[in-house]
């Protein structure tokens, strides 16, 4: 990341000074000056100033570097590099790759296939698209070609369709993860949901800031579509379908600051409970967001998933690779059956994935 831009003397200072600080040294506090100083103050910082960095929640601690990241590169103070992301030589690097444009193509195909299939095939590419995440193989290099087995650990798309019947007058928020070969994908299944009356309308929820390197922000956002709009045949067609759904507010953009906190969503604040309460099914992406939607804890892996989001305020959806040593929602059998084939690994190497789905029963919790 330092090597991509021609950073400055300061900045440059500034990076040190975050490394040592967190190999050797403490949190510290924000500038006087940062515009969320008061919302950290809430997030418990004060808390945590002169704590070493590894003695925090890993939660909290991995968000709140990725602040300290953006300070020290000037993208909150006004000035030249003001709103510069960091991460974007890495993320446009994606959608420009080849391989992008043979993924584009394949959707060609899919006008052939029934419905039902189609959006199957779409939610597919959603839910693999997390895997391509750019943090993660920047770590684990090559875990994208590994042959995943058992895919799915856990499957209720079922549920999930229940909640989007054709014609019907859904919401949908979807939670994003990650910029690139994941958004891409995800704009792909919600053009579909919109165009074909599986949703009446759409919500995508992006990062305020940059994020975990990978997170997708407005501007990745425009970036996707921008790419799909140059695109021809179906990836161009559904471009037009979001374009369109974006300038009638059919599809809204929505980039909460919550969704750079270093908390589990059951803190969530109540602007963000009613939305999700009033949206028919929302949809969370990826790996963090899934630690932070069941609580980022070590679950007996069998715990239902639906228990774990029981806070949560309506129906919700989690489509997620395994990255983490979080877990919820397995059968004994397949628990069982990961551990015997894999030891551990199952549950870090992003070869597994999952699709779960807890619908609001009556006397689920409203606070
Ligand atoms: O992009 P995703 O799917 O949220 O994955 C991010 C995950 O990668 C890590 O940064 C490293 O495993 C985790 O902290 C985080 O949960």
């Amino acid at each position: 990341m330092r090597g991509a831009f021609p950073y400055g003397p300061g900045q440059r200072q500034a990076l040190d000074e975050l490394l040592k600080s967190c190999t050797e040294g403490t949190i510290g506090p924000l500038p006087s000056g940062a515009p969320d100083r008061e919302r950290w103050r809430e997030w418990g910082l004060p808390d945590r100033v002169g704590r070493p960095w590894y003695d925090v929640p890993w939660l909290w601690s991995e968000s709140y570097f990725y602040r300290r990241l953006l300070q020290a590169v000037g993208w909150f103070d006004p000035g030249a590099w003001q709103g510069i992301d960091p991460f974007r030589p890495f993320k446009r690097a994606e959608p420009d790759a080849p391989e992008t444009d043979a993924e584009l193509a394949a959707l060609d195909a899919l006008p052939t296939l029934p419905e039902p299939e189609r959006a199957c095939a779409l939610l597919h590419g959603s839910l693999w698209g997390n895997r391509a995440d750019l943090g993660f193989r920047l770590s684990a290099e090559g875990a994208e070609a590994q042959d995943p087995v058992p895919a799915l650990v856990a499957d209720d798309s079922a549920a999930l369709w229940s909640q989007l019947p054709p014609g019907g007058a859904a919401t949908l928020v979807l939670v994003a993860d990650n910029a690139g070969r994941e958004l891409v994908p995800d704009l792909l299944l919600i053009a579909h949901l919109l165009a074909e009356g599986r949703a009446a309308r759409a919500v995508l929820h992006i990062k305020p800031y940059p994020y975990y390197v990978s997170d997708a922000t407005t501007a990745d956002v425009v970036d996707a579509l921008h790419r799909l709009r140059a695109a021809p045949g179906v990836a161009g067609d559904y471009a037009r379908v979001l374009w369109s759904a974006m300038a009638d507010g059919r599809l809204t953009v929505r980039a909460h600051p919550f969704s750079c906190a270093p908390l589990p969503y059951d803190r969530m604040p109540d602007d963000l409970r009613a939305e999700f309460a009033a949206a028919t099914l929302t949809v969370f992406k990826g790996d963090l967001n899934y630690r932070r939607l069941v609580g980022d804890r070590r679950w007996p892996p069998t715990t239902p998933f639906a228990e774990t989001t029981r806070y949560f305020p309506g129906p919700v959806a989690a489509l997620r690779t395994l990255k983490s040593d979080v877990i919820t929602g397995l059968s004994p059998a397949t628990e069982s059956a990961l551990v015997a084939a894999e030891g551990r690994r199952w549950r870090t190497s992003g070869a597994h994935a999952l699709v779960q789905v807890a619908l609001k029963w009556p006397g689920a919790e409203a606070t």
